[in-house]
């Protein structure tokens, strides 16, 4: 039987897995589940999978978790190093989906267990490529991108020679204001940009889809797994989020993975990896659709692209302290702390102060990643109402 873990198990991602491992009972065992502070839904979670561990990062929620699995048979365990000690046993695969920087260290140990890691934890890459890419490659682990666009190129490129590959295209759905004026966006609310038009996320990473964020960190990711210099990936705008990537090649031919938005698909694509398996997932009736929109995206209302495009050229820490304070700035704006365009504001003033140090080793893309949010941080108040 394959062993797994579910890192994040309590989230968006993490439910859609744990969904998957209940539909396919009896053929894994579940080592670990790790949540951050969701007691209850990592108990229920850990009595019906009957996993091995269960382990909360908030040390507050422990003795919850411990009432609510009294009398089972999984173990207990609390606090950040649990969290990586989790990370680090053993498992033939793990999905990586604790969100934000809070996953880079985790997911760094579950790589280096050498086995399968399915990654949704995308800031994980975007703040230490290097580091993750080396380990990968030292502990001879297989990354498998499960981040949708990325699922899809990986799908589109299957037995194909990547130095056949012109360039890759990741779709964005545009996010809930694609058509809005800039003074719509400048007074928008958290509850407006929560709204995401196509997926149900979760609150960090839908805000990033509202100011487009997401598709910059996203466009940082695919250079980090797909081994592209920026200038081959290209992000159009497709409003229905049907097409989720697509791969142009030398001859001209352009490969597409399509399908419902569901992330139980790209998720039970890394879990069957190589073969495939069945899901209960929509399946697309393509007949619905009267038009499948693509445009390219405006720059000029979402920053966040050329941001993420500058951060991934300069390289170095930069992309670490891109991600590190876009952050802060989220939280801050969920806090109604500053507004919805002053995420941007305040990312592009901290890359413009901190620059593209070097970051080729663990130790300096955490501190980079902290003086980032320190700057960010300091920062919020000249943006606060
Ligand atoms: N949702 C989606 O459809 C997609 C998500 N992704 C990426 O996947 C990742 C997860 O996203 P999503 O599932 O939406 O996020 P959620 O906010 O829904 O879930 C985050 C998970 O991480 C846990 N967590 C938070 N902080 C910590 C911590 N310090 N230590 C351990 N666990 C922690 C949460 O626990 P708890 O809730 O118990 O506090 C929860 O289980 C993100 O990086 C996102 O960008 C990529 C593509 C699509
Ligand atoms: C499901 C997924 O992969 C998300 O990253 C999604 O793509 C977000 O939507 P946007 O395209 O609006 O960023
Ligand atoms: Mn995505």
């Amino acid at each position: 039987m394959r062993t797994v873990t579910v890192l994040g198990s309590t989230g968006s991602i993490g439910c859609s897995t744990v969904d998957l491992l209940e539909q396919a009972r009896g053929q894994y065992q579940v080592r670990a589940l790790v949540g951050g502070k969701n007691a209850t839904r990592l108990a229920e979670q850990a009595r019906s999978l009957n996993a091995e561990l269960a382990v909360v990062a908030d040390e507050s929620a422990f003795e919850q978790l411990s009432a609510l699995l009294k009398g089972s048979s999984t173990k207990v365990a609390c606090g950040r190093q649990a969290v990586i000690d989790a990370a680090a046993l053993p498992a033939d695969w793990t999905m990586a989906a604790i969100t934000g920087a809070a996953g880079l260290e985790p997911t760094l140990a579950s790589v280096r267990h050498g086995k399968a890691v399915a990654l949704a934890n995308k800031e994980a890459l975007v703040c230490a490529g290097d580091v993750m890419l080396r380990a990968v490659k030292e502990a001879g682990a297989t990354l498998l991108p499960v981040d949708s666009e990325h699922n899809a190129v990986f799908q589109a490129m299957a037995d194909r020679q990547l130095d056949q590959v012109e360039k890759i295209i990741l779709t964005a759905s545009g996010g809930p204001f694609r058509k809005a004026s800039v003074a719509e966006m400048e007074a928008a609310t958290p509850a407006q940009a929560l709204k995401h038009p196509t997926w149900s996320m979760g609150a960090k990473i839908s805000i990033d889809s509202a100011t487009m964020f997401n598709k910059g960190l996203e466009v940082i990711e695919a250079a980090r797994i797909f081994d592209l210099t920026e200038d081959r990936i290209d992000v159009l705008v497709h409003p229905q989020s049907v097409v989720h990537g697509m791969v142009q090649y030398t001859d001209g031919s352009l490969i597409a993975q399509i399908g419902s938005a569901d992330m139980r698909i790209p998720i039970a694509h890394t879990l069957a990896w190589p073969k495939r398996m069945a899901t209960t997932s929509p399946r697309l009736d393509l007949a619905a659709y009267a038009t499948l929109e693509f445009s390219a995206p405006d720059e000029q209302r979402f920053p966040a692209l050329r941001l993420a495009r500058e951060a991934l050229r300069a390289g170095g820490a930069a992309s670490a302290i891109l991600s590190a304070a876009n952050e802060v700035a989220v939280e801050a704006f969920l806090n109604e702390q500053i507004g919805f365009l002053d995420i941007a504001r305040v990312v592009e003033r901290v890359m413009t102060k901190l620059g593209a140090p070097p970051a080729d080793t663990l130790e300096a893309v955490l501190h980079w990643d902290e003086q980032a949010r320190r700057e960010a941080l300091a920062l919020t108040p000249a943006y606060a109402g």
